[in-house]
């Protein structure tokens, strides 16, 4: 069967005065793809959040969901979208029972058990306020109610910000339950890379200056290698990047060094070969 396109990005170029942001990017994302956009801070994740949102407008290019034009889009495709936007604030002074009840009659098909699924993994009252929560459980009653709405598309912008390790993980495994048999379509960016792996199907990697890599998680991970390199001489064009720290330099590239010992490493420290540590 043929999946079909969710998101189209044509040509999209951005800036903000000088800054380049982005610089002709195309993009698609599949139907039933979980898709990550990961890049240090302040590379751009969330101005392609806008834009796709329709919130900004890009200097150049256009941005299709459902086939729609992003800054144009139907009541009903938007019903198709739900959105967790970094910084996101919720109504702190209902408790989760009234915060449940306050959204529902926003979505169609809005599932209150999806909702209290997520809620009960905490063992909260429905009763208390947000505002008594700890922001990690409050936090998670947010993407309890995203996921209730039952949303073809769901876009979610720096899920990661502030959870400490244990509630990142139970977000990820609930997520990973969750898409398991449907097809949707999930965006996700995020610059906490361990706990992309395993949830991820497609990567795109972006870096200042509008350098955006676009991959598979799988053949990043076995094509982007990592070699210790001692005083050999390497060709130039072979060398992706050179970290060195205290003396100990490590060579990270996509071609394959016959000469030098390859170092298995893990996607977080791929990830940091490839944009550079600072
Ligand atoms: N309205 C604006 N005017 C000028 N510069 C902006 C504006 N919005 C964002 N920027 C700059 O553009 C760059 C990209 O910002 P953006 O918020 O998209 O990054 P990000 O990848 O989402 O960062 P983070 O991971 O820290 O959330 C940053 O350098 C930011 O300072």
């Amino acid at each position: 069967m043929k999946r079909e396109d969710i998101i189209q990005i044509k040509d999209l170029s951005h800036s903000y005065g000088e800054k380049i942001i982005y610089d002709k990017l195309n993009l698609n994302i599949k139907e039933g793809s979980i898709y990550g956009i990961l890049g240090k801070n302040g590379v751009g994740k969330s101005t392609l959040i806008n834009i796709l949102m329709g919130y900004l407008k890009p200097k150049n290019g256009e941005c299709l969901i459902f086939g729609e034009p992003s800054h144009n889009l139907s009541t009903k495709t938007k019903e198709n979208i739900a959105l967790l936007h970094e910084g996101f604030v919720a109504y702190d002074y209902m408790t989760i029972k009234e915060y449940e009840k306050f959204y529902a009659p926003f979505y169609e098909k809005w599932n209150s058990s999806v909702f209290y699924d997520l809620v009960d993994l905490m063992k909260l009252n429905y009763n208390q306020k947000l505002s008594t929560l700890s922001f990690g459980q409050k936090s998670q009653v947010v993407l309890g109610a995203i996921f209730a709405q039952d949303a073809k598309l769901l876009i979610l912008d720096d899920y990661s910000m502030g959870l400490d390790a244990g509630y990142r993980k139970l977000f990820i495994d609930y997520l990973k339950d969750y898409v398991k048999n449907t097809n949707k379509t999930i965006l996700i960016t995020s610059h906490v890379m361990g706990d992309l792996v395993g949830l991820i199907n497609d990567i795109a990697i972006v870096q200042r200056g509008g350098i955006v890599h676009q991959d598979t998680m799988d053949n990043f991970i076995s094509n982007f290698k990592c070699y210790k390199l001692n005083n050999e001489e390497i060709d130039k064009t072979k060398i992706h990047r050179i970290e060195e720290y205290k003396g100990n330099k490590k060579l990270y590239t996509f071609e394959t060094i016959e000469n030098l010992e390859e170092i298995q490493t893990d996607f977080e420290d791929k990830f940091l070969g490839f944009v550079g540590k600072y």
